[in-house]
């Protein structure tokens, strides 16, 4: 109930473009009676031998006239009913992108991609179809039945209540149909999208099935795929192709009692030939509004169920919001962590345990551990992609729960470890964050990054573009693209975590080398699994299941025997080796 206010409160925004509609719709309704009743006259004056040219020709002026106004009021209607549903399924689209953009990590974490697409399209198509489609078969199906209905009487009323006994079957059928109908309808969508979802999959890892030898192994998957799909199509075509020869067969009944009724009526003269014929075609208009109470039924229910599926969605809250904010507008770059344990909504253990760092502005600090071992979890947090608890982690002295989101995150370059590009130009990938576009801080950034003579050997230079329909750019090109994006903010603090896995250890230390000069004023985060990369760094932390294990600097670790010297020694071990090769 409370859904349905809402979504009247959503339609009422339109609601002078829909009286409008209504309107037209109503007017269209009352003129489209009268043509029945002029051909019941002129059969009447025919056969009373009252006719002549001037008057046939009057009444095919009339009737002329009389459809052009329905063409004319049809038009009418159709834009602005149709209109005004697709404007709030535009609107309500709109909200929903922008409040999904809102929402906190967790959620997406919790949500499947394809039930969330589903939501923008199935969910608002359907919601579009019961404004649109539903509202104007609603209206109607009402208006015509009753207009008709009085009409009928009036002529007469015993063949009106005789000749309609079969057309209640008619709403019935088409009640249960309908339900039918869109239960296997759901199938035949679900087993399109599982037919698509399979070939998208099977482009995006064509390389793996190429490497693997899996080509006959897919196709034959494939093509079970596509028999479940051909089959619930089937499945579909049945019923529809029994229903309609249903509809009209029932419907048809209502025809063959006023043949019988009706034509014994002309006979015995209890009516004329003229409401004869009227009759016949008053019945012809009741049957679809008949067949339409079904769809109209179905129809309102599934936009309603949908509707609720988004409210679900629009009423999620964003976990991670400005609660109380300081003043704060830039971050200066002091990171203060005091006994940090940390949790994954939903996990039982924690990912990060009691965890006390300080770092002073500028200062480097290198992060090494095994995988699974809470360091990227460490740096998300610094950017509250999860909630921490208060008291937790401080920047220049505020507590990061009182530092404005926006300042936060605009002032942390995080270099996350998948680098994830968007299908645009190279420049437009590196100038994400910023507002205007500066060409010269786009080529510094990507020299800072190493990437600047990669991008000037691509024909198109800045202007290439990359992903599905553009230029495949390496892992490692990809990171120092990513790392541009990062370092154009200009931001106080800089966190790479794990970004240069895809190159060797050389380029890694070149690279890290070449961003020294921007890393000097700032505080830097460095994640990786090479000793290579952050040995240089003023202090190092290991983390071992979510706990620091060791902590110092390289010097210091390198001798103490723990986890930090193991691993050290085996890579020195590993590149001896490689050398060797
Ligand atoms: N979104 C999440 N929800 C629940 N648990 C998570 C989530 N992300 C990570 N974890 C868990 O937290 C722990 C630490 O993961 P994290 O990604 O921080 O490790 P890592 O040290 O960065 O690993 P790697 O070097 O492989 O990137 C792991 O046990 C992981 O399963």
């Amino acid at each position: 109930m409370k859904n349905l206010k809402q979504l009247i409160k959503t339609a009422s925004k339109y609601r002078k473009k829909y009286f409008i509609g209504i309107f037209f719709l109503l007017l269209i309704d009352f003129i489209q009676l009268i043509p029945p009743r002029l051909l019941g006259y002129l059969t009447d004056s025919m056969q009373k031998g009252t006719a002549n040219r001037e008057l046939l020709l009057r009444y095919i002026i009339y009737t002329l006239l009389i459809y052009l106004v329905m063409a004319f009021g049809r038009y009418i209607w159709r834009v602005y009913i149709f209109g005004t549903s697709r404007l709030i399924e535009y609107d309500m689209r709109n909200n929903l992108f922008k409040h999904l953009q809102s929402l906190s990590l967790s959620f997406y974490n919790s949500n499947k991609t394809g039930d969330l697409m589903a939501l923008a399209t199935n969910d608002l198509n359907a919601v579009r179809a019961a404004l649109g489609p539903g509202i104007i078969m609603l209206t109607d199906s009402i208006v015509l039945s009753i207009t008709t209905l009085i009409i009928m009487l009036s002529i007469n009323v015993k063949l009106t209540l005789l000749s309609l006994i079969p057309l209640p079957f008619v709403a019935l059928i088409s009640t249960k149909f309908g339900r039918m109908i869109h239960r296997r309808f759901l199938k035949v969508q679900q087993a399109f999208s599982k037919l698509t979802d399979m070939v998208q999959e099977n482009f995006s890892g064509i390389r793996i099935i190429k490497s693997f030898v899996q080509e006959a192994k897919e196709a034959e998957k494939f093509t079970r795929e596509n028999m479940n799909n051909f089959n619930t199509n089937m499945h579909l075509i049945r019923i529809w192709g029994l229903f309609f020869p249903l509809i009209e067969f029932v419907a048809s009944l209502s025809f063959v009692i006023l043949l019988g009724v009706g034509g014994a009526y002309v006979i015995y003269n209890k009516i004329s030939l003229g409401d004869f014929i009227t009759f016949n075609m008053y019945l012809g208009s009741l049957v679809w509004p008949m067949m339409a109470v079904g769809w109209v039924i179905n129809m309102l229910q599934r936009g309603l169920a949908s509707f609720e599926r988004i409210q679900d969605v629009l009423n999620q809250k964003p976990e991670i919001v400005d609660r109380y904010v300081d003043d704060v507008k830039s971050l200066n770059g002091d990171i203060h962590i005091q006994n940090l344990t940390f949790t994954y909504p939903g996990n039982e253990t924690p990912s990060l345990k009691n965890i006390n760092i300080t770092l002073k502005k500028g200062q480097t600090l290198g992060i090494i551990g095994r995988t699974g071992s809470g360091k990227s979890t460490l740096v998300n947090l610094l950017v509250r992609l999860y909630n921490v608890k208060d008291n937790n982690i401080f920047i220049n002295g505020h507590d990061i729960n009182r530092i404005p989101l926006k300042v936060l995150r605009e002032n942390i370059g995080l270099v996350p470890q998948d680098a994830f590009l968007f299908s645009t130009t190279i420049a437009e990938n590196i100038n994400l964050a910023c507002e205007d576009f500066d060409m010269d801080r786009i080529i510094e950034s990507a020299k800072a990054s190493d990437i600047y003579d990669n991008i000037m050997d691509f024909s198109n230079k800045f202007e290439t573009v990359v992903g599905e329909r553009g230029v495949t750019l390496s892992g490692g090109q990809k990171q120092r693209v990513s790392i541009s994006r990062a370092i154009i903010k200009n931001p106080d603090i800089l966190v790479f975590d794990d970004c240069l896995s895809a190159v060797d250890a050389k380029t890694e230390v070149k690279i890290l080398d070449n961003l020294r000069k921007i890393m000097r004023d700032r505080t830097s985060i460095i994640i990786s699994h090479r000793i290579s990369a952050v040995k240089d760094a003023d202090l190092i932390v290991v983390l071992e299941n979510g706990e620091i294990v060791e902590k110092g600097t390289h010097s210091e670790l390198v001798t103490s025997g723990g986890l930090y010297q193991s691993i050290y020694e085996k890579q020195l071990l590993e590149e001896k080796i490689q050398e060797e090769v």
